[in-house]
């Protein structure tokens, strides 16, 4: 293993030293996009070994679903491609300059980050959507998918090297780790900071703890969206019906659902059943406070310290009522993630408080929280959300997939 892996991380280190320019890049993602649809039976006959073998598994019906690459989601791989390519190259951007009394012309320029690791789960237009970013940025990739998805990356991979190959560009811009072990996530953490200078991790719990027992290597981490939609006694109650359902019931598996709900203890007698009662008719399973018992008429268990910080990723939610705002910024910052939380009101004065106040990489005002995604913030795709506290932060797109160096001009400068 640990040669196979060595030999990845050289190839890497090497191919991020080579300069691809903006026409080059377009070009190998424009004919990576034509692969995909040319060689579409081959990826959907992967598709379903993968499919099987989950199955036989036993795995959740959200997760095979999350899986499965059917005419519809690759069309959406493809447009996605396709919208990246026809954004900006992120590489060699002037993002700021000034001139100095000294004499001097500072600026700052970006550049690519060099070598990406990527841990992701079982959902294969990752593999496409990551390669993309990390090539357009000018970043060398390795990629560690999750094991249910192995054939059906294998393939997507492949194609990307096929295209980067007939475009006459280094194909180890992009290369994948054929294997399931998960001994090489803990080999990538540990032994390849020589090879690789950031590791984005994207994960539940598990992850996490392997992660933080392991790493040498920097991180950028994408984990648990233990997400927030707190209902102030200023909310619309139409309004915090329709975005607390949409939040929570959507699409439940994605990390930015919804997981817990505040309600201001104020408008819990009159909002909860309508809320709650929505939810429950469409098959939720909710865990409340003692106070929500009191009012709430329909089927409601009682939530324990534990459903505060669960990530359900099902149709399953935990509702707390919260004595006003501050109480609920308290328990964001407590038990959330620092992934997506948002406030429903009308009062300008207290969303901004709660927007100000939440550690959250992305807080929001009278907005669902499965909003948390690059394509939905004009990103083009996303490498996932970022959960870190230093940035990049939220979305990460081709914007965050740079560093940046300082170039200074002057005209024979000697400093006093
Ligand atoms: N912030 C973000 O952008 C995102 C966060 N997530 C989070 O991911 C979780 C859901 O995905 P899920 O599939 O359950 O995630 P997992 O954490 O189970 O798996 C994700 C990846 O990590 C690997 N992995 C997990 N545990 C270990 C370990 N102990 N050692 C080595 N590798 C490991 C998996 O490999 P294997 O296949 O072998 O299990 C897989 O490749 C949720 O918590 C969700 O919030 C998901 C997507 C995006
Ligand atoms: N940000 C993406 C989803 C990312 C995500 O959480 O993926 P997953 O946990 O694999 O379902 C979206 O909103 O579609």
């Amino acid at each position: 293993m640990s040669r196979y892996m060595r030999l990845i991380g050289q190839n890497a280190r090497k191919v991020s030293l080579d300069k691809v320019n903006s026409k080059t890049k377009n070009k190998v993602l424009k004919k990576y996009a034509f692969l995909l649809g040319k060689e579409k039976k081959s990826i959907f006959k992967a598709n379903q070994k993968d499919i099987q073998f989950a199955l036989n598994k036993g795995l959740k019906s959200n997760l095979i679903e999350r899986l499965t690459i059917d005419e519809k989601k690759l069309i959406g791989i493809k447009n996605s491609i396709n919208k990246i390519a026809k954004l900006k190259d992120p590489v060699d951007a002037t993002l700021e300059k000034w001139s100095r009394p000294n004499g001097l012309t500072i600026s700052r320029v970006s550049i690519p980050i060099g070598v990406i690791g990527v841990v992701y789960e079982s959902r294969p237009n990752v593999t496409a959507d990551v390669a993309s970013l990390c090539f357009k940025s000018g970043n060398a990739v390795i990629l560690k998918g999750g094991s249910e998805a192995i054939n059906t990356n294998k393939i997507l991979a492949k194609l990307f090297r096929k295209s980067l190959k007939e475009t006459r560009v280094n194909e180890n811009f992009i290369q994948f780790i054929d294997s399931k072990d998960r001994k090489m996530v803990d080999f990538m953490l540990s032994k390849m900071k020589d090879y690789i200078d950031v590791i984005i991790p994207r994960g539940g719990k598990n992850l996490v703890k392997r992660v933080q027992q392991f790493s040498n290597v920097p991180i950028i981490g994408h984990l648990e969206g233990l997400c927030h939609t707190f209902i102030d006694k200023d909310a619309n109650l139409k309004m915090a019906t329709n975005v607390t359902y949409n939040a929570k019931l959507r699409n439940t598996s994605i990390c930015g659902a919804t997981e817990t709900i505040l309600m201001h203890e104020k408008i819990v007698k009159k909002f909860c059943n309508p809320i709650l009662k929505k939810l429950e008719e469409n098959n939720c399973k909710i865990y409340g406070d003692r106070f929500l018992k009191k009012y709430y008429k329909g089927k409601i268990y009682p939530a324990k310290e534990k459903d505060w910080s669960t990530e359900y990723l099902s149709s399953t939610v935990s509702v707390k009522t919260v004595k006003d705002c501050d109480d609920a910024i308290s328990h964001i910052n407590k038990y959330g993630t620092m992934h997506t939380d948002s406030i429903i009101t009308k009062n300008k004065k207290t969303a901004n408080k709660f927007l100000k106040n939440v550690k959250s990489s992305i807080a929001m005002h009278n907005t669902s929280t499965q909003f948390a995604d690059g394509g939905e913030f004009g990103f083009g795709g996303e490498v996932g959300i970022s959960t870190n506290t230093l940035p990049p932060r939220g979305p990460v797109g081709l914007g965050q997939l740079v560093s940046y160096k300082y170039e200074i001009i002057s005209n024979g400068k000697t400093r006093k």
